[in-house]
Formats: C-alpha cells, structure tokens, sequence
C-alpha cells in the first residue's frame, strides 16, 4: 500500500500534462468542497444534503507544469425516478472520459454497503487510473485514519482494483489538498493547456448561478423538498444607463417546485424565506461574478417534473 503524507516537487524537465479527473464517491462524500479547495474558489456546489450536484461543473487547476480539469458529478445512487437513472448515466459516462478517478471515501464513516455499489462500478472500468482519497480526515484521529486508509487498500485488492495511490486529505482543514494535485497530474496525459489560464471552469455562468440559487432555496428545507427544486435562470442582462463605475447586472430567475403545496415552503410567511434565499444567493453571485447583481426570484410549479422527460429537458437536465 503506498499511503503518501508528503509533497514532491515537480522535476524541471517534465513535459506539460493536461487532462481530466472526476471525483466520484457516495452523496456527502465531499467531492464538491474538495473541488473548491483544490480550484481555490467557489464553483462547485456544496450543502450537507446528500445530492445537491446535478451539474457536471469543471473546476480547473492551473500550474506551470500542469493543466487539471476536474469534473465533479452527482453522486452514484440507486434510481427511483427519470431524474436518478439520467444522473447515473451521466455519472458513468464521466468516467469512461476522464483520465484518472478520485474514489472519496469519508474518513469518519466506516466504508458501507453505498462504497462497494461504486467500488464494484469503479472495477469494471479497467482503462482508467484510479486514485482513493480518504475525505475529512480533521474529522478523526490517526487511529481511525490509518484504519480508514487499510480499509481502503483492502476493498481494493477484494474487488480487484489497483489503486495508484491511497491519499488522505482535508479540505476545510486544507491538508494534502496540494498534494492530491501532485498525485493526480503524473497520471495525465502530456500535452498542451486545454483551457486559456485564468479560467476555473467552463460552465456556462447562467448554470453556476442557478445553481447557487438552488443551493440557497435548499438550506433549512424538509427533508423531501430537495429533490424537487430546480431553477433555470432566464435572463442575465447588464443594466441600461448604468455608470461605468457602477454597473448592474440583472438577473431573472425561475425556482421551479413539483407541487403548488409546496410553494409555502419556498415562500415562507410573508414571503420571508424566499427573500432570505434571494439575499443570500445574490451575494455568492456577485462574489462569483465580480459584479453587483439585482436578484428577481419567482416560484413555479412544473408538476411532477422529475417524471416528465419533456420538462426534464426543459429544466436542463
Ligand atoms: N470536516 C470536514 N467536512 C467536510 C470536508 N469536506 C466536506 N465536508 C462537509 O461534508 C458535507 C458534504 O460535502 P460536499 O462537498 O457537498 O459532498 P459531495 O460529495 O459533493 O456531496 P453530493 O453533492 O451530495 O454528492 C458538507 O457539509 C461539507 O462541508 C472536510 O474536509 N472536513
């Protein structure tokens, strides 16, 4: 088992690689915020409900050595509805495209019945490099992690993975997280910078921002409300006759829920929730695009729009 702790130092003569990784792991495994650490701002959505990341958003890691696009998929999970069964299948069509996987496995959760579902996935794509990364290791001392880290190792030799590397990493501490992207780039490809540097993802920004209003609309919600949220972002138009100093961008929005009992929720008395969610989004818009955004939020019913390809369609997905 190779369990690395310390950071190498690229060699001077290496080629440029550039290429793609995915991290795939069961909800709340913490793929998004070890994106976000490793992008080093915020593109990736994350919540502590399960399935909050519906997008494929690339976050992209610029070195003088290295080019890495990371592309952060929904978590694998067992189809109930459309929705499941389109998001597994865009969750394995990843896989078959990227150059290396990154398996995150929670240190402070004993590996279960959901791991070995993407484990067993995981075995039968053979061509791709696969690296397990042991999430939140502030979260447990070094006995639990290095039980965590054998655990590991020994699902992979069971179902006959070979892992390059076994990583532990922090994101919210910020440990490893430096050296994951050391591990991680060897096993790309050489070849030039895929992407203009500066970018950090190339999500069209209209999906980031309804994103980030999902991500709002969904904090403090029953338990059965997330899975019935989508927005679709409708206009982002610069305000006319603004100042050149003080520019506005204006931003209609839809929150589309399945039901009309279920717009109280959104709403909230007198309105009080929707306008909390509105703030609050606004301002991870405007940290997210650099500008002053004026937030126009409405609340819609697509009825049982999980079920219907057409309004699946419609609603992105
Ligand atoms: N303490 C600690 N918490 C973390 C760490 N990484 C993620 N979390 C928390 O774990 C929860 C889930 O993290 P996410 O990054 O949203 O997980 P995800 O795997 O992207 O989840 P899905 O989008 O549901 O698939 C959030 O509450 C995070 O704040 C970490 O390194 N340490």
């Amino acid at each position: 088992m190779s369990v690395r702790t310390q950071s190498s130092q690229p060699s001077e003569r290496a080629a440029h690689r550039a290429g793609f990784a995915c991290f795939v792991g069961r909800p709340n495994a913490g793929k998004s915020t070890l994106t976000n650490a490793l992008v080093g701002k915020k593109v990736a959505i994350t919540s502590n409900r399960p399935q909050t990341t519906r997008h494929t958003v690339r976050g992209i890691v610029h070195r003088p050595e290295a080019q890495l696009i990371l592309v952060d998929t929904p978590g694998l999970h067992k189809p109930r509805t459309l929705l499941g069964e389109r998001l597994n299948d865009v969750v394995r069509a990843t896989w078959a495209e990227v150059d290396v996987i990154g398996f995150c496995l929670p240190a402070d959760q004993k590996i279960g019945p959901g791991d070995r579902f993407i484990a067993k996935e995981l075995a039968s794509i053979k061509k791709t490099p696969k690296v397990a990364i042991v999430t939140k290791t502030d979260l447990v001392d070094s006995k639990a992690l290095a039980e965590q880290l054998i655990a590991v190792d020994q699902l992979g030799k069971e179902l006959g993975i070979q892992w390059q590397e076994i990583v532990p990493v922090s994101a919210v501490g910020e440990k490893q997280v430096e050296l994951l992207a050391d591990l991680l780039v060897p096993l790309l490809p050489e070849g030039p910078a895929l992407y203009p540097e500066g970018d950090l993802t190339d999500e069209p920004e209209q999906v980031m921002v309804a994103e980030l209003i999902r991500e709002a609309a969904l904090e403090g919600v029953r338990d059965e409300l997330p899975h019935s949220i989508a927005v679709v972002v409708e206009e982002m138009l610069p305000r006319e006759g603004r100042p050149a100093d003080k520019p506005l961008l204006d931003i209609h929005a839809n929150v589309f829920i399945e039901r009309p009992s279920q717009k109280g929720i959104i709403i909230g008395p007198k309105g009080k929730r929707l306008k909390d969610v509105g703030i609050k989004s606004r301002k991870q818009i405007e940290a997210l695009l650099g500008t002053p955004v004026f937030l126009d939020l409405h609340v819609k019913v697509a009825k049982d729009w999980q079920r219907d390809p057409k309004q699946l369609r419609r609603l992105g997905f």
